[in-house]
């Protein structure tokens, strides 16, 4: 697949740590709508792709582009706000706020966006229901089962319609039944909402629910279009 038409383009990144290459020329791309998933095995650089192309780690050489701008020329608060207002995520474990109730988390990302609590809360309950959860709106993320809070943290991810959703292993804490389940509400979602996801995962279950699958090998990145 070309870049061109593409919402999200990573072309050469490199990275290390120290003396630990974690990306060594890795390209990536991604349009409007698409699920990738980004597989490969342990170390071989997965999270550190993703974190490069939502801005959260600075890359030492390569580009990012989202939607024609790169990220590295927006000042550090630009592009805090740029994840919070195009870009969504979730991982593995822990993103909610043990103190608020799962509806409050899930209203927190708009509520940051400035929106008020009323209306807020309003949307957050609809994406409780959509995420088969409503019930548990008034439960901290501690009395919750692991199944039931990784669908409060996709309500949360999608809550402000981003245009792209990250998720790093998003089912790596889940059995196979509720992984799967939170798998075909997560990909639902964003397909109904033409969000991108950037979806990392070593389980090829997982993969499956994707439209195309990239590998990830000592740093770089390989699309499997061609290949498989
Ligand atoms: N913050 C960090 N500090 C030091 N080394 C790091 C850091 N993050 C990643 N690394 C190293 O960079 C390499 C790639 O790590 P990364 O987490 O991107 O791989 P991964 O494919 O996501 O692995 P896993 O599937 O085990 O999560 C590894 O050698 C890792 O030890």
């Amino acid at each position: 697949m070309t870049p061109a038409g593409s919402l999200l383009i990573g072309s050469a990144l490199r990275k290390s740590y120290g003396p630990t290459p974690a990306l060594d020329g890795a390209d990536f791309s991604i349009h409007p709508a698409e699920v990738v998933a980004v597989m490969g095995p342990s170390g071989s650089g997965k999270s550190t792709l993703l974190h490069c192309l939502a801005g959260i780690v600075q890359p030492d050489s390569g580009s990012v582009r989202y939607n024609g701008r790169e990220l590295s020329s927006l000042p550090d608060r630009g592009r805090s706000a740029l994840r919070r207002s195009e870009f969504g995520f979730v991982f593995q474990f822990g993103q909610l706020v043990p103190e608020l109730t799962c509806l409050e988390n899930v209203a927190l990302p708009l509520r940051l966006c400035g929106t008020g609590r009323k209306p807020a809360e309003a949307q957050a309950a609809e994406w409780l229901e959509r995420l088969e959860v409503d019930d548990v709106r008034g439960k901290r993320p501690g009395e919750v089962s692991g199944g039931q809070g990784q669908r409060v943290a996709v309500a949360r991810s999608l809550v402000t319609r981003p245009r792209v959703l990250f998720a790093d292993e998003p089912t790596g804490a889940l059995d196979s039944l509720n992984g799967e389940r939170v798998m075909q509400l997560l990909t639902d979602a964003a397909r109904d909402t033409r969000a991108a996801v950037v979806l990392v995962t070593h389980e090829a279950r997982v993969a499956a629910y994707s439209d195309r699958e990239v590998v990830v090998r000592d740093g770089k990145a390989r699309d499997m279009a061609g290949v498989l």
